[in-house]
């Protein structure tokens, strides 16, 4: 059984080939006809899309192949209970749902450090009923210099761990962006330890890599657990 997973983020549309809940191959595009190009040219079973950018009758009028497109509907592996369920972004739904294909019990805190840095919280009754959301790594880069006379646009490199103390401008905004959002998730991950024992802690998204050095024995970094929750969604919704 083939499956094409789909999750069009607000930066960019990630793609994974499954066959049952093996994941062949991972791509990423950056617009829609790059993603039908592609995906006319798979043998698929079938696919499944999350979008929190397009709606369903763009998607399919720009796709023109079969999908199931996730929304308050679909079937997913918790209970909802957030106070707005209508307005809650697909992509954290999924995320969600790949935290329970990886750990089927107890508490687990998704971090998602995509466009947006998203605080999700499944407790062990399979209850979800919010978080947080902050702004993302890039994102915090682009305001500080649209929002400033002085201040250059820069980024991270690969792998860099910047300095705690920059001593240059851009080096102080790479200590502020990297280092904000470490110590971010940090007081996140603590207080919610305290609340929930025997939480396990999963961080993801594109921006995930910066971290890896977060990984303990209950603090996991799975990049692409958001295409995992996907599939599970997909096979739990058309009986594959
Ligand atoms: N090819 C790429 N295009 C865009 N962003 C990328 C790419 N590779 C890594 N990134 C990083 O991933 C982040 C976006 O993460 P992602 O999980 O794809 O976000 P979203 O789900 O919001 O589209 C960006 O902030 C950027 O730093
Ligand atoms: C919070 C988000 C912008 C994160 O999106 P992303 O950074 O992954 O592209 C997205 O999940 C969204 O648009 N949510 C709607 C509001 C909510 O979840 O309550």
């Amino acid at each position: 059984m083939r499956q094409l997973i789909v999750d069009i983020g607000n930066s960019r549309i990630k793609v994974g080939r499954f066959d049952g809940k093996d994941l062949l191959e991972e791509v990423s595009f950056s617009d829609l006809e790059a993603l039908r190009i592609y995906a006319v040219q798979e043998a698929m079973d079938a696919c499944i899309i999350s979008s929190v950018r397009y709606d369903e009758p763009t998607l399919r009028n720009a796709l023109g192949f079969d999908f199931h497109y996730l929304t308050i509907n679909s079937q997913l592996p918790f209970h909802n209970k957030y106070g707005t369920p209508h307005t809650l972004g697909v992509d954290r739904k999924a995320a969600l749902a790949g935290a329970r294909a990886f750990f089927p019990k107890g508490p687990v805190l998704v971090i998602d450090l995509g466009s947006c840095i998203t605080y999700d919280l499944l407790d062990a009754s399979d209850t979800f009923t919010g978080g947080s959301i902050s702004p993302g790594l890039s994102m915090r880069f682009r305001a500080m210099h649209q929002q400033t006379a002085r201040l250059p646009l820069t980024a991270l490199e690969k792998e860099q761990q910047p300095s705690l103390v920059g001593t240059d401008t851009v080096a102080c905004m790479q200590s502020g962006v990297y280092y904000g959002i470490l110590y971010e998730m940090e007081g996140f991950i603590r207080q919610y330890a305290l609340r929930y024992p025997d939480l396990k802690v999963i961080i993801c998204g594109g921006d995930s890599f910066f971290f890896e050095t977060l990984t303990k024995d209950h603090i996991f970094v799975i990049p692409n657990l958001v295409l995992y929750g996907l599939n599970r969604i997909l096979i739990d919704n058309v009986n594959l």
